[in-house]
């Protein structure tokens, strides 16, 4: 019989102090359950008298956001904790330390980063974070490059594909992101001022026919280990430091939907900027600065993955001339689709974004939603025939 129950706050203490690299004395500990996000409950555990602390966070068998009505599969806990062991191995010193996990309890005991701020919200607050670009160009061309068909062993990578099988999780993103926007769902939640601007989304076919090919390879296309859910709220940032956290939603998909995850999200905060500037100095400044981390993202990105593929590559056939220039295009490709559909759902899709919704001003927000949906729609329109990076600042400038 399964032993899972939700922590109580004594209980993840007890937990907490098996820990004894973190907390090799025997002071007190307190617990604060601190989960802000959709889905987990948890625990930020400190022992004040040594100022050492950790995480405990616990999988709930249904969505929080939600309630008991949407259950969810607790083994999304055992594929968190080994993506996040995994990624920390791939990608050193990017993402959080894991002390431990108990896959009965649905649980992972890691690294404490509140010395970090979340990069979403460092965002809104106007924060800067110069090695961004680079941190997490390297996060993504490691981790997408050595699951990949180019980068391990081919047998070893299907035994890999078996154990992160995700299907409620995927199921949230293909319906969240790939199916309910696209009509009249009830999980979508619609601001009145910006109803003409979906209902026009809904009765565009030609949009329509792109998110159906995005779909399609979310739904079928194996060609690496992705986070799964690589929104700025699962990035952990300091001006010198990057943590990627959170990767529940790990399973075997087209890379694209990882590096486009960072790119509509830093899109979304460009969106918002009319409102997060003081000033239209400052307001063209902060734009620039986010238009340039995402062509720094994906330039640095594309040169790291190639350099891997170059050094690392293990498929013969892949050396074929001409083959790695198409291959990165089509990666280029559906970044861009990826990056739009992530937009398109923040705005009026069931999970929202701060970026947007917190803004306090109606006028202001229903400008920024608007900026947002024409930004989003512009890049799924474009995704197959989008030639370069310099597509995707095109359609945000010209979105303004
Ligand atoms: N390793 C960590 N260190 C410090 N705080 C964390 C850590 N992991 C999560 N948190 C806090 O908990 C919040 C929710 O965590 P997250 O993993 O995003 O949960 P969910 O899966 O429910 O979205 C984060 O926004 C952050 O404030
Ligand atoms: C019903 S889950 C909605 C949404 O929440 C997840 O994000 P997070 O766990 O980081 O809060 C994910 O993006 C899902 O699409």
């Amino acid at each position: 019989m399964s032993s899972y129950h939700p922590l109580s706050e004594a209980e993840a203490i007890e937990i907490a102090r098996s820990i004894r690299e973190v907390f090799p004395t025997g002071e007190e500990l307190v617990s604060r359950e601190i989960g802000d996000g959709n889905l987990n409950l948890v625990f930020h555990i400190a022992q004040p008298a040594t100022g050492r602390s950790l995480i405990v966070k616990q999988a709930l068998p249904y969505a929080k956001v939600v309630g008991e009505s949407w259950p969810l599969s607790l083994d999304r806990a055992r594929i968190e904790s080994e993506a996040l062991i995994k990624q920390g191995e791939l990608a050193p010193g990017l993402a959080p330390r894991v002390y431990k996990a108990d896959h009965e309890l649905a649980l992972t005991v890691m690294e404490d980063l509140s010395d970090h701020v979340i990069m979403r919200r460092g965002l809104i607050e106007g924060g800067h974070y110069p090695k961004f670009a680079g941190h997490i160009s390297e996060f993504l061309a490691r981790t997408l490059f050595f699951t990949s068909d180019l980068g391990m062993n081919q047998q070893d990578k299907k035994r890999l594909v078996q154990s992160y099988i995700n299907p409620d999780l995927c199921k949230i993103t293909e319906d969240l992101i790939f199916d309910h926007p696209y009509y009249d769902a009830e999980t979508n939640n619609i601001e009145d001022s910006i109803r003409d601007a979906a209902e026009a989304i809904w009765r565009d076919e030609a949009l329509l026919f792109e998110v159906a090919h995005l779909r399609e390879k979310f739904l079928t296309r194996a060609q690496a280990l992705l986070h799964g859910d690589l929104h700025t709220g699962s990035i952990f940032v300091t001006p010198e430091s990057t943590k990627v956290i959170d990767p529940e939603f790990a399973y075997f998909g087209p890379m694209g939907f990882d590096v486009g995850a960072v790119i509509g999200n830093l899109l979304l905060n460009f969106a918002g900027q009319e409102h997060w500037s003081a000033d239209d100095v400052s307001r063209r400044d902060r734009r620039s600065e986010l238009l340039a981390t995402i062509r720094d993202v994906w330039t640095l990105f594309e040169g790291k993955f190639r350099r891997l593929w170059d050094e690392h590559g293990v498929d013969r056939v892949a050396r074929a001339a001409g083959y790695q220039d198409d291959y990165m295009l089509r990666l280029l490709r559906d970044t861009i689709g990826f990056a739009g559909a992530k937009t398109v759902r923040r705005v009026y899709g069931l999970a929202h974004v701060a970026d947007l919704d917190t803004i306090p001003d109606a006028a202001a927000r229903e400008r920024a939603q608007r900026l947002a949906l024409a930004i989003g729609t512009g890049l799924i329109r474009r995704n197959r025939q989008a030639e370069s990076i310099e597509d995707v600042i095109l359609i945000a400038e010209g979105a303004l």
